[in-house]
């Protein structure tokens, strides 16, 4: 089997999507995500530029040798843009490998290792009124687990609270900007799941972001603060280029973490995950070199009961959904799996075979990762610059969003 040609498609049906195609002389073709968040045609470039060239010819069933030449062969190794396109030429291959066995890809990983996929939904609200009253509207649809993001009483814009249905942190043009106080936002965070306790009870899982925002001690303060509430985890409380700084944290508070949307290879998570100074690793399929990368890294964190928590916000195509649910339907130490709901005209452009049913997803038993991109109604729907916010501190200085 050979590699004919390869191309990659980028579409903005309500946000931008990158998608890579892989097509082979047995007329069997493969999908792969690699979408960036304001940073998309970066990766459309790596792709069609420096990887698409080296693809040609090869046989698509050597997935681990073509990754391991893209990773290695690039000499510049690891950061989220390579990663990205490795991912997606990893996703893509997957994809042609179970469709040619005939086999939704789960069962080429190893098979299910349970019935369904829990996930979470985002509620979010300016209030904290409008933020229980979403939680509601998501118990109502039979979610077990609900994220829980408010307004900060005295701050414009902060982050995880959405302007209309769903969230959509990029925005067109130039980087919006917003304050950001921690202070204020250290008094209130308590205050929000006090009420979604009182309100909802002990049976709902619990999660919130911080969203890189605190420093290490802030985030230990905040940890604690929590404690009460029981979360289910606290994520991202401080930026983890410095993995050792969670030690800080780990030392002052049980409130699980959780982190790694961000990071794009195992070397991100290696001491985090050592040390155990992590619950959760939030890597997911197309940021963190794809299915074939993400075993590894999952692998890892089994030595040392490290549970998975895959990233699947809306800018996360479909195709990233797809593939992610069937790693997790079959990793042994799967967590749980992050569900934002795409709109429905991206839903058109990506027709896929997963499906949610009362808190849990399933991917479907169509042969690959279930998920296909339809060409034509791609086309309607051309790129549109947009790009992630930054946060300044109420002194005017550039903070961490
Ligand atoms: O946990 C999450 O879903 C967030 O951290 C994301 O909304 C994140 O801000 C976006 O994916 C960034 O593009
Ligand atoms: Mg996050």
């Amino acid at each position: 089997m050979k590699i004919t040609d390869a191309y990659v498609i980028v579409t903005c049906p309500a946000r931008n999507f990158v998608t890579l195609k892989i097509r082979t002389d047995e007329g069997v073709y493969g999908i792969g995500d690699a979408t960036l968040n304001g940073r998309e045609l970066a990766v459309a470039s790596y792709l069609t530029d420096h990887v698409i060239p080296c693809l040609i010819g090869r046989d698509p069933h050597d997935i681990e040798d073509i990754w391991q030449y893209l990773y290695k062969g690039a000499y510049w190794r690891r950061g989220p843009v390579t990663m990205s396109a490795i991912a997606a030429v990893d996703t893509a291959l997957w994809d042609i490998k179970a469709k040619v066995a005939g086999l939704p890809l789960y069962q080429l990983l190893g098979g299910k290792s349970r019935n369904g996929v829990m996930v979470y939904a985002h509620a979010n609200g300016q209030t904290v009124d409008d933020a229980m009253n979403q939680v509601q509207h998501y118990v109502d649809q039979g979610y077990k687990a609900i994220r829980i993001q408010a307004g900060v009483p005295g701050l414009k814009g902060v982050y995880g609270v959405a302007k209309g249905i769903n969230y959509e942190p990029a925005t067109r043009g130039l980087p919006a900007e917003s304050a950001w106080s921690t202070e204020a936002y250290l008094d209130f965070a308590p205050t929000l799941f006090a009420a979604a306790r009182d309100r909802f009870g002990w049976d709902l899982h619990l999660l919130h972001d911080v969203h890189h925002r605190l420093t290490p001690i802030e985030a230990a303060r905040l940890g604690k603060a929590l404690e009460p509430y029981r979360l289910f985890w606290m994520e991202d409380p401080t930026p983890a280029e410095n993995q050792e700084s969670f030690r800080l944290i780990r030392q002052h508070t049980t409130t699980p973490l959780a982190v790694g949307e961000v990071f794009n290879t195992i070397w991100d998570a290696k001491d985090l995950i050592q040390n155990q100074l992590i619950d959760y690793i939030r890597t997911t399929v197309v940021h963190a070199g794809g299915i074939t990368h993400l075993r590894r890294i999952a692998n890892l964190a089994e030595l040392y009961q490290i549970r998975t928590g895959s990233h699947g916000a809306t800018d996360l195509s479909p195709v990233c959904m797809g593939a992610a649910l069937h790693f997790d339907l079959w990793v042994p130490n799967f967590g749980i799996q992050e569900r934002m709901v795409h709109e429905d005209v991206t839903e058109s452009v990506f027709p896929h075979a997963y499906s949610f049913d009362q808190g849990y997803m399933h991917p479907g038993e169509a042969p690959g990762h279930g998920v296909d991109i339809d060409e034509a109604e791609a086309a309607k729907y051309p790129y549109q610059p947009a790009y992630l916010p930054v946060a300044r501190l109420t002194d005017g200085t550039l903070w961490n969003w």
